[in-house]
């Protein structure tokens, strides 16, 4: 064994495991060290280093949750994974939540094992991604802690749930636990829980045989499958069906999935992630989302705060941003005045990033020059507001009529803009904008052609 065989401690007062452990490592070429006890665990990490641990709950002296804290004091880089009895997931959550990396039940199945160790190593030799992590922009103390959460994350394999309001960056940083992790070469699977026909989930995400049902008109092998060795992030996850539900809880715990019209079982190994804007222990609560499905995802939160409660990252956004777009348009960055960049600062950005993105997208194609100004902005509650899809509005009414302004023509502005007011807050939906209007849809709907309001766009 050369010196840079990995090192792997193995912690377990039961000599028969202690032993298959040991025999597996070697047969794995890599040199294991083992300890009956607690204490005898922290004199060899005082004495020597090592790229693993394996640990045993019952430790006769004391617990492999006492081992983990210590660890996470005196060598929190060594990725360690425990061993607990069959079934005990709550052991098994409570160690993912001290820093184990992962967990693995007794009876301990030989290709589990292996793929654990595996796994285990692949953490320590992770080197730190900087790049990854530099395109999350975010210096609010807020964010700076959940960058330091996602580091010690991405190296576990515990399921996440990452809650946060609509657009806030959840996906984006469901994508940087995966690229930071061991698992970085291998996919990132992201799906919509909320947009699969009920009627295909099933099939979207275990997959299905040629033939299985009409329109199965070739293999296909899921989403489950497609992640292999990697991640799936079940974003809006709050919006699975429960017969759904205890589909995927069976996958999860299994380990493995049946694709429709497939007699044979496949095994899968990935990590999952999930989010949903919604709350999810409420959803629980009315009885919407399972309970044992909320446990298990639910191992550890990451918890993305809205813009508005980190307002001083604005700046910054704005200008990666612009980078971003004038890169994919090929032209150069425009600046932002000093009025627009304050206007920014003070919204209160209801839809988060994804609306500060919006936002900057338009205000690019609308400023003229290199400058982009408040009123290219088009922030709502400002008086120069108008939507988002229709082109330029003649100049607004300032809600005080000039004299020479026809009265029939004052009063035509102020109806357009309520209606554009109306429309907005309900994302263009004519249905629910007629509601908040007091009117009838039809009634809308005429005032909206003789505005030349009507568009396609938002229905
Ligand atoms: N901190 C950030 N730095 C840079 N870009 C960001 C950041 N947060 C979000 N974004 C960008 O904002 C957009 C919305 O982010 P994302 O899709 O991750 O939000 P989300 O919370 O998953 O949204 P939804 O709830 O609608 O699924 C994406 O284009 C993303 O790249």
């Amino acid at each position: 064994m050369s010196a840079d065989t990995p090192h792997v401690l193995v912690v377990d007062d039961e000599a028969d495991l202690r032993e298959l452990l040991v025999i597996t490592l070697g047969r794995m070429k890599l040199k294991a060290t083992a300890a009956e006890s607690l204490g005898a665990a922290k004199d060899k990490l005082n004495s020597d280093r090592f790229d693993l641990c394996l640990t045993d709950m019952n430790l006769g002296d004391g617990t492999g949750i006492e081992l983990l804290q210590h660890i996470s004091q005196h060598c929190p880089e060594m990725p360690t994974a425990v061993i607990t009895a069959y079934g005990n997931m709550e052991t098994a959550t409570d160690a993912m939540k001290l820093g184990a990396y992962d967990f693995i039940s007794k009876p301990v199945a030989l290709d589990r094992l292996r793929q654990l160790i595996e796994d285990g190593l692949g953490i320590s030799h992770a080197e730190g991604h900087q790049e990854e992590e530099d395109n999350l922009i975010g210096m609010a103390p807020s964010m700076q802690a959940l960058k330091t959460q996602v580091r010690k994350l991405s190296r576990s394999q515990a399921p996440i749930y990452i809650s946060g309001e609509s657009g806030s960056g959840k996906e984006r940083i469901a994508r940087l636990i995966h690229n930071l992790g061991p698992r970085r070469d291998k996919p990132f699977v992201a799906v919509n829980c909320g947009a699969i026909p009920s009627e295909l989930m099933e099939s979207e995400f275990f997959g299905h045989r040629k033939g299985a049902f009409t329109g199965a008109v070739e293999d296909r092998k899921g989403l489950f499958r497609e992640a292999d060795g990697g991640t799936l992030f079940l974003d809006e996850v709050a919006d699975l069906p429960l017969h759904m539900q205890v589909k995927l809880l069976r996958a999860i715990q299994e380990k493995s999935v049946r694709p429709v019209g497939e007699a044979r079982e496949f095994q899968v190994n990935l990590r999952i992630l999930c989010a949903t804007h919604k709350d999810l222990a409420n959803e629980m609560a009315e009885g919407r989302f399972r309970q044992d499905l909320f446990y298990r995802l639910n191992v550890i939160e990451a918890h993305v705060p809205p813009l508005r409660e980190r307002k001083e990252d604005i700046p910054a956004l704005v200008n990666h941003i612009l980078q971003r777009l004038s890169n994919a348009w090929e032209t150069s960055a425009p600046k932002v005045s000093d009025q627009a960049m304050t206007a920014l600062r003070e919204y209160s950005f209801p839809g988060n990033v994804r609306e500060l993105e919006n936002t900057l997208e338009r205000a690019m194609t609308l400023c003229e020059g290199q400058v982009i100004e408040v009123e290219n902005l088009h922030l709502h509650g400002q008086p120069s507001y108008s939507p988002v899809t229709k082109q330029e509005s003649p100049k607004h009414a300032t809600l005080e009529r000039d004299s020479s302004q026809p009265l029939e023509d004052f009063l035509q502005e102020i109806e357009r803009q309520e209606i554009i007011k109306a429309l907005d807050a309900t994302h263009w939906n004519r249905t629910a904008a007629a509601k908040k209007l007091g009117m009838t849809f039809r009634s809308l709907r005429y005032r909206l052609k003789k505005l030349e309001l009507d568009q396609d766009e938002g229905e």
